[in-house]
């Protein structure tokens, strides 16, 4: 469950959390806490729910589907935080605490100060996710190292007999955690980017979520660390601020390979039973892991044997393997830019076929039909549809 604003500009709030869990595979239930006008670089209103229909909302879920978990986002105000309170409290809901104040582009997200009331939810959350700015609020203090960053998470555990993951943000790269006395840093890969509204969100969701799973709540740290770092390294650069990052990047990576899989099994299919004879002569039997599809998100799949000759035919010698080896066909679609490839002999007619610019053949990979590598040529193309047509012309 999520216990946040909405966001009309779609990255952040309960927008993002939903998506997180369902990219995570957890259906997830909404308590409104309010209404922001909102885009990536302002807010220009904030509505609060009133508290009653705030709890009206947890009667009406705990009535029914009566979610274990909850995380919180926005809370504008005293009343809605302490209507939140009680509720938690009545439902014995583990909170995941996620003190949210000032939204990416700078703008306050709480309508009064609130830190005193936050601070009495705290009590009863399994976990608080501050940033640095929402940690040095909470204890008064400003944060200035990594040794500060550190020493306010064990702070906060200590005051607030609470488990505390602080984020250290693209300042400080890392984040630093204490769960049950025991001290986590979690450092994930550093991506240069402004696009990270939703982030704290999608990591609050993403414990939340993994909590949900049966993950204890160290793994669920853990993994929520990496499920925000691919959000935030495939983030999308929409609006004029800071765009939003992507709950979708972690299933759309699984979805990219099982489609790189089918296309590169119509492409095998097409040539074994259709393009045998074109293709007998351009394959090299030294040659493995001949054929491949570069997914955008960097994975590389291929046959473990490729397509090879076999007696008087031409046979797949699978199986289909993902970044298990990058050879040629991988180098000719990172310089290309292209999703599929296939490596051939070169033979009179490609030869002819670029010297009459009908093919553009380059070592560069730059708007090329095919790249020379190591004395090879790798046909690439951006589906396998156009492969094929290409593969055809080579008649
Ligand atoms: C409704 C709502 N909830 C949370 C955030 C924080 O997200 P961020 O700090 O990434 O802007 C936000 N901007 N809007």
């Amino acid at each position: 469950m999520t216990i946040a604003g909405s966001d009309s500009g779609g990255g952040a709030g309960l927008q993002a959390d939903l998506k997180t869990f369902t990219s995570l595979g957890v259906f997830g239930t909404v308590i409104v806490t309010g209404l922001t006008a909102q885009n990536t670089f302002e807010v220009t209103r904030v509505m609060e729910v009133p508290p009653d229909f705030i709890e009206a909302q947890f009667d009406a879920v705990m009535r029914d589907l009566n979610p274990r978990y909850a995380k919180t986002g926005m809370l504008a105000s005293t009343k809605v935080i302490e209507a939140v309170k009680k509720k938690v409290e009545e439902y014995k809901i583990d909170l995941i605490l996620d003190p949210v104040m000032v939204a990416k582009s700078g703008a306050s997200l709480v309508t009064e100060d609130v830190v005193s009331s936050i601070k009495s939810l705290m009590k009863d959350s399994l976990i608080i996710t501050p940033n640095k700015f929402e940690a040095e609020k909470l204890l008064g203090k400003k944060i200035e190292s990594e040794e500060g960053l550190k020493k306010s998470a064990k702070e906060l555990y200590e005051k607030y007999s609470v488990n505390a993951v602080v984020k250290g943000g693209s300042q400080f790269g890392l984040d630093y955690a204490i769960i049950d006395g025991e001290e986590l840093e979690l450092k994930g890969e550093k991506i240069e980017t402004n696009n990270t509204h939703g982030s704290g969100d999608v990591f609050s969701a993403s414990i939340t979520a993994y909590l949900a799973k049966g993950f204890k709540l160290k793994d669920a740290v853990k993994k929520a660390k990496e499920f925000t770092t691919f959000a935030i390294k495939y983030s999308l650069n929409l609006g004029k601020g800071h765009g939003p990052v992507d709950p979708f990047a972690y299933p759309e990576a699984l979805i990219e390979k099982e489609i790189a899989r089918e296309e590169l099994e119509d492409l095998l299919y097409f040539i074994e039973k259709k393009e045998e004879k074109t293709f007998k002569d351009l394959i090299d039997e030294n040659d493995k892991s001949n054929v491949g599809y570069l997914t955008k998100y960097g994975d590389f799949v291929t046959l473990a044997g490729g397509i090879i000759r076999y007696l008087d035919w031409l046979k797949i010698d699978g199986p289909l393997l993902v970044n298990w080896k990058k050879n040629d066909v991988y180098e000719a679609l990172k310089r290309s830019g292209k999703k599929i490839g296939v490596i051939i002999s070169p033979s009179d007619k490609i030869l002819s076929l670029a010297e009459e610019n009908k093919i553009k053949l380059s070592e560069s990979g730059i708007n090329s039909d095919a790249i020379t590598i190591n004395g090879k040529i790798i046909l690439v193309a951006d589906s396998v549809e156009e492969l094929k047509k290409k593969i055809e012309g080579l008649k």
